[in-house]
């Protein structure tokens, strides 16, 4: 474990993962084009999207399910196939319903993609290392926004929208054949491959991995914290920015770029914290879900349009919903066994994607709704109407705060029951300056010979198992 090989798997799964996140993303900078070449309004476009993150959102227990029958490396193979085949089928598409199977193939190659990649590393690496990597890899394959945004827009503008599409099509067929040629499940050393279970056995597997609360922890997690991110970048941000508070559209598609500079930069910091607290994960979750929600509160109850330092501000915050987020996937691997997984991780993954879709949705109709009763004045993008819609993202931030203290107290009842309590934050803090204290006077008296260099005692805190910590 954690040799060479290992980081070679690591990497071509992350390549994998990237270019699924071009995929998914190359939609959004064509705007115009579709609309020219499918003769579409904007409703029957965005269906384009909303159709391939339902596909992507439905098709994640049953991929977590497959990861844990067939093993990541068929499912990334197969994920990458999928999407190339959906590029050549909308390069060649010229009507609505020609574009949306091209989107549907995309989206459901899309979703075996990141939960495989996740699967590997625990697989491939010792249990210290994984929060820090689980990080990395989420936040790495955002760069794939940037290929859409900048190669794949000048190709098209270049040379047409069907070889911009082979073009994505060409990444996905790199992807599949490195991802057949180097990608193994787990180290030969980790003995006998194991046995496919049946459908029963499998049935079984999803239902123990959904009782068990710490996984509902994970997925009401990923909920509260990655949809409000999601929703802006994919859908109202920057119609928001540009329309509603009159920036230009240049500074709206920095501020846009600045959520994968954050979650670089944010990600690593965030799994580091997690692997040295993994009791305070959801005092994390709540944090960022508590930050998110005031910056929002900000923006909106400003008198006129934000000034923009505050815009700054709000976009840094909901930038941290990405890395907060993967604290769900590591809800999953500490909560589960390791044949449990993928199928965990794949309920997890539901939980941001559905809450954004669900906000996606009912701001678009809260917006229609307030412009066709004259409220907007006839502009649909007037500040005072995102001001109302934008609103409903209170209600779901609400219902994952609640969820998530709801799951976390059921969690933490099962711990004590199996004798593991943990202490309130306040005294955990206490305890912490103490021994910080305590350090440094052993230090001082230079009596630390033999103790880690952190002078903390760290042992069992990372590896989880089924009690988990929450
Ligand atoms: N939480 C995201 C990944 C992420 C990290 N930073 C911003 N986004 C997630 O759930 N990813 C799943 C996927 O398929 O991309």
């Amino acid at each position: 474990m954690d040799s060479k090989r290992a980081w070679t798997v690591w990497g071509v799964g992350v390549f994998a993962y990237l270019i699924a996140v071009t995929q998914r993303t190359s939609f959004g900078v064509v705007g115009l084009e579709a609309t020219a070449r499918f003769s579409a309004s904007a409703s029957a476009l965005s269906a384009f999207t909303v159709i391939q993150l339902l596909v992507y959102a439905g098709l994640q227990i049953p991929v977590g399910v497959l990861v844990d029958r067939f093993g990541p490396r068929v499912m990334i193979a197969t994920g990458a196939a999928l999407m190339t085949v959906g590029q050549i089928q909308l390069a060649a598409a010229t009507s609505v319903p020609g574009g949306v199977v091209g989107r549907i193939f995309v989206g459901a190659g899309d979703a075996m993609t990141f939960i495989s990649v996740i699967r590997l590393i625990p697989a491939w690496f010792p249990s210290r290392r994984v929060p820090l990597l689980t990080q990395l890899t989420g936040q790495l394959g955002q760069f794939g926004q940037l290929i859409s945004i900048a190669p794949f827009a000048l190709v098209l503008h270049a040379w047409g929208w069907s070889p911009a599409f082979l073009g994505l099509a060409g990444l996905g067929l790199v992807a599949c054949v490195l991802s057949t040629a180097a990608l193994r499940n787990a180290p030969e050393m980790s003995g006998p491959a194991v046995e496919l279970a049946g459908i029963k056995e499998t049935a079984e597997d999803l239902a123990r991995a959904w009782q068990q609360p710490g996984t509902r922890l994970g997925m009401w997690s990923h909920f509260a914290t990655q949809f409000a991110g999601n929703v802006f970048v994919m859908t109202w941000g920057y119609p928001f920015l540009v329309s509603g508070q009159g920036l230009d559209p240049t500074e709206a598609s920095v501020l846009l770029s600045l959520f994968v500079v954050v979650g670089i930069i944010c990600g690593p910091l965030l799994g580091g914290w997690v692997g040295r607290h993994p009791m305070r994960r959801s005092t994390m979750v709540l944090a960022v879900t508590f930050a998110i929600t005031a910056a929002w509160l900000s923006v909106i109850l400003y008198p006129g349009p934000a000034p923009l330092w505050l815009l700054v501000v709000l976009v840094l915050i909901l930038a941290l919903g990405g890395p907060a987020s993967m604290i769900g996937f590591d809800f999953a691997r500490t909560f589960n066994p390791s044949r449990r997984i993928g199928t965990a991780t794949g309920i997890v993954n539901v939980g941001g994607f559905i809450a954004a879709l669900i906000t996606m949705y009912v701001v678009g109709l809260i917006l229609d709704l307030l412009k066709n009763s004259g409220f907007s004045g006839g502009n649909l993008y007037s500040l005072d109407s995102f001001r109302i819609a934008l609103s409903f993202q209170f209600i779901v931030l609400a219902i994952g705060v609640g969820a998530v203290i709801g799951m976390r107290n059921q969690v933490r009842r099962r711990m004590a029951l199996a004798g593991e309590t943990v202490p309130p934050l306040r005294q955990a803090l206490a305890d912490n300056a103490r021994r910080r204290a305590q350090y440094r006077s052993e230090l001082r008296a230079g009596r630390l010979a033999g103790r880690d260099t952190a002078g903390r005692d760290t042992a069992g805190k990372h590896d989880g198992g089924p009690a988990g910590q929450d």
